[in-house]
C-alpha cells in the first residue's frame, strides 16, 4: 500500500493569501522542482522572481505562473557570478521591492565515476551548487541587514549530504556544504530576523530532468517499490513544504533541514542489495588511464 497520495494539485495547507504582498525569489524556478515550488508560492498570493540562465526556462516559468494570476519577473542570471546576482536582486527590487523569501534551488549535477571526473567538472558542480547558493544567500542577507527587515531563506539540498552519493561525488560534497551552511547562517543571521532552513527532496522524477540524470534513472529498476513509501514524491509535496518553512507559521523553525522523502534515506540494513559499481551502473568498462 505505502504512504497515501497527497491532496490534489491546487490544495494548500496554508490560508489563502498567506504570501499576499510578499516577494519570493526562486533560483532555477523555471524547471522541475523550482517551478513547482514557485507555483505553490504564487497560489498563496506571492509575487515571484525567477532567476536562471536560459531564456527557455524563464519563459516556462512565466507561462506556468501566469495561470495563477501572480505577478512574475524573470531575470537571466548565472549564480556563479556574484555581480549577476546583485543585478537580479536589483531587478526584483525594481519590480516588487526587496524579496522577503529566497529559495536557493538552482544546482548542477551529472553522474560520473569519481576517478573519471575532470577538475573542471568538479569545480563546475561545486561552483553552482555550493558557491552559488552562498552568493545568493549573502546578497539576500546583506540587503535585509542593511534595511533592518526580516527574511527567510530555504536552501534545497539532497540526502546524500549525509550518506554520500556514489556517482555524484561533486554534488554530494556540495550539498553537504549547503546543509552545513544552513546551520551556520541560521545562527549568524537569526538575531537580525533572518530564518535559514534546508529542504531536501527525495526522488522526485520530472520531465525537465537533464538527459544525464534521466539516463541513470532509466537504468534503475522500478522506482516505486524501491521506496519505503512505495511511491516517489509528487512535485506539489515539495512546494507545500517550502511554503510552510518560509511562512509566518514556521518563524521559530530555523537552522533545520527538512527531508521530504518518505523515509527513503533511512532505509539502511546490515545486509543491503548487492553492490553494483558506478562504472557498471553506467555501462562502462574498466578504467584505463588516458
Ligand atoms: C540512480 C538514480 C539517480 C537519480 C539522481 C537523483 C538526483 C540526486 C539529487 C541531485 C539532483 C540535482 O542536483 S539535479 C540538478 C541537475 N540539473 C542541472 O545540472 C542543470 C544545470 N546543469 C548544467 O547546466 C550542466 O549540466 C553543467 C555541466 C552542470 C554546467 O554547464 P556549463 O555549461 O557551465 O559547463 P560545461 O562547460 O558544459 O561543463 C563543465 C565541465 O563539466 C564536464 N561535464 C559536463 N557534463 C559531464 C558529464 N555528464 N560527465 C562528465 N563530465 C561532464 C565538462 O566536460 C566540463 O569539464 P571539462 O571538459 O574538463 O572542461
Ligand atoms: N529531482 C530530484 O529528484 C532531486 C532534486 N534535488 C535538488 O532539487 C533542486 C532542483 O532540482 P531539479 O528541479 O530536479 O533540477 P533541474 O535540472 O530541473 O533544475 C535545475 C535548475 O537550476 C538552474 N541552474 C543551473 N545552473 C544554474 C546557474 N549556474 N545559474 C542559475 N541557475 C542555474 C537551471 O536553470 P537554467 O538552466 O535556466 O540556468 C534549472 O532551472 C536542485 O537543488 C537539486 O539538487 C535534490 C534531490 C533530488
Amino acid at each position: 500500500m505505502g504512504l497515501p497520495e497527497p491532496p490534489a494539485l491546487g490544495a494548500s495547507a496554508l490560508p489563502a493569501g498567506t504570501y499576499a504582498g510578499r516577494t519570493v525569489f526562486v533560483t532555477g524556478g523555471g524547471t522541475g522542482l523550482g517551478r513547482a515550488i514557485a507555483l505553490e508560492f504564487a497560489r498563496l498570493g506571492a509575487n515571484l522572481v525567477v532567476a536562471s540562465r536560459k531564456e527557455e526556462h524563464l519563459a516556462a516559468a512565466r507561462e506556468t505562473l501566469a495561470e495563477t494570476g501572480a505577478k512574475v519577473r524573470t531575470v537571466s542570471c548565472d549564480i556563479r557570478e556574484p555581480e549577476q546576482i546583485t543585478a537580479a536582486f536589483d531587478a526584483a527590487v525594481e519590480s516588487f521591492g526587496p524579496p522577503d523569501v529566497l529559495i536557493n534551488n538552482a544546482a548542477a549535477n551529472f553522474p560520473v565515476p569519481a576517478e573519471e571526473m575532470s577538475p573542471n567538472a568538479w569545480r563546475t558542480v561545486v561552483d553552482i551548487t555550493l558557491n552559488g547558493t552562498y552568493f545568493c544567500a549573502r546578497e539576500f542577507a546583506r540587503r535585509h541587514l542593511a534595511a533592518g527587515t526580516p527574511g527567510s531563506i530555504v536552501n534545497i539540498g539532497a540526502s546524500y549530504a549525509w550518506t554520500g552519493g556514489p556517482g555524484f561525488a561533486h554534488s554530494a560534497a556540495a550539498k553537504a556544504g549547503v546543509k552545513n551552511m544552513v546551520e551556520t547562517l541560521a545562527v549568524e543571521w537569526g538575531p537580525y530576523g533572518i530564518q535559514v532552513n534546508g529542504l531536501v527532496p527525495g526522488l522526485f522524477p520530472h520531465e525537465d530532468m537533464t538527459a544525464d540524470i534521466k539516463g541513470n534513472l532509466a537504468g534503475t529498476h522500478d522506482k516505486d517499490p524501491c521506496q519505503p513509501a512505495m511511491r516517489v514524491g509528487r512535485l506539489r509535496e515539495l512546494g507545500w513544504a517550502a511554503t510552510f518553512l518560509a511562512s509566518p507559521y514556521a518563524r521559530f523553525v530555523s537552522g533545520h533541514t527538512l527531508v521530504v522523502d518518505g523515509a527513503n534515506w533511512q532505509r539502511r540494513g546490515l545486509v543491503n542489495p548487492p553492490v553494483v559499481t558506478v562504472r557498471q551502473q553506467m555501462g562502462k568498462g574498466p578504467f584505463v588511464l588516458p
